[in-house]
């Protein structure tokens, strides 16, 4: 294809991948940190393609910082974070998009553990947005023989499976942490995927797309690796350690911690049944310890697995 200049803010795990991505590609990538030497104005100067891989919490001051430089009409904004904002309980695409309404706004996201990418082991991921034509361009961008790149029309349920799979990581965390086994691990992914989808429709995303890579597939790939960190947070918590002990030791972010207030607020707001969520809630605020949280969803009422 056509060489593209990208811009990517944030020069993290996953930023730097994606750069590296579409720099093996042979597009021209230019990097922005907060940290760099490289002015923000500079970076998306005549960039086709500006993608933020930032953690949330610096998401709302990114947009507004890049809304005061004047960009190009046809400019596509990507995003692949994976989180929500703690005041609006907004999705960043969300963000992005109100900031930006004319132009079209693609969400990225996939299991896509970036130690696997960095080492050039093959994966998948979706490129998702209202408007094909972008998303078709940014799947072009992407492409290669190590990661395949699928296109979907439901930016919102892409960007909530990446986003609420990681406080099912925490718990799938707990579960290998304190050896409960294969069963109850599997009974943990598969309800955590029934709550995923139950939250997911508030929202107004498609069922369906929770059964796809960036859903079920990112469950799958957070749930079982050591590698991520959401995971690391749950499994170091089986073993007495708190909290913060545990986040002062963290390299890089785990959304999930912040995902998981949100999204109990949220819940509260929309009387959205979330028992996964509220367990791991309780356990993040030390309020219980996790043998607590697994013996209050074990001994929940009983009741039919599906309301048909
Ligand atoms: N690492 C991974 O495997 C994947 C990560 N993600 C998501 O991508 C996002 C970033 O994750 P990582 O790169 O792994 O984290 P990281 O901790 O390695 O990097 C975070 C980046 O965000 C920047 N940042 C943080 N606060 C900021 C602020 N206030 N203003 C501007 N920049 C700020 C940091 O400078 C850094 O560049 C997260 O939402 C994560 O869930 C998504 C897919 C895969
Ligand atoms: O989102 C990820 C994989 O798709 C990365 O997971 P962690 O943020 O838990 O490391």
């Amino acid at each position: 294809m056509q060489k593209t200049t990208i811009a990517i803010l944030g020069a993290g795990a996953w930023g730097q991948a994606l750069a590296d991505l579409a720099s093996q590609n042979g597009h021209e990538v230019r990097v922005w940190s907060r940290r760099g030497s490289a002015t923000l104005e500079a970076v998306i100067s005549g960039a086709e393609i500006i993608l933020s891989a930032i953690a949330m919490k610096g998401v709302s001051d990114l947009v507004s910082q890049v809304k005061s430089i004047p960009l190009s009409p046809n400019t596509i904004l990507v995003t692949a974070t994976k989180g929500l904002d703690p005041q609006t309980t907004s999705t960043p695409s969300q963000i992005w998009q109100i900031a930006f309404p004319d132009h079209p706004v693609v969400v990225l996201s996939g299991p896509n553990l970036s130690q696997e990418i960095q080492e050039s082991l093959p994966a998948a991921t979706v490129v998702a947005s209202e408007n094909t034509a972008a998303a078709e361009l940014v799947q072009l961008v992407f492409s290669s023989p190590i990661f395949r790149v699928y296109t979907n029309p439901d930016p919102i349920g892409v960007e909530l499976g990446g986003t609420l799979k990681n406080i099912m990581a925490i718990a799938a965390g707990v579960c290998d942490g304190l050896h409960l086994g294969t069963n109850a691990k599997a009974a943990l992914v598969t309800r955590g995927l029934t709550e995923m989808v139950r939250i997911g429709q508030s929202w107004g995303a498609k069922t369906e797309t929770f059964y796809g890579l960036s859903g079920l597939g990112d469950l799958l790939a957070t749930c079982n690796s050591p590698l991520s960190r959401n995971y690391q947070v749950g499994y170091q918590m089986a073993s007495g350690k708190t909290l913060t002990e545990i986040l002062a030791h963290t390299a890089g972010t785990a959304e999930g911690v912040n995902t998981c207030q949100v999204l109990v607020q949220r819940a509260q707001q929309y009387t959205i049944p979330i028992p996964l969520t509220q367990q791991v809630y309780r356990l993040l605020q030390g309020e219980i310890t996790p043998r607590q949280a697994l013996e209050e969803l074990m001994l929940r009422d009983i009741k039919p697995e599906y309301h048909y």
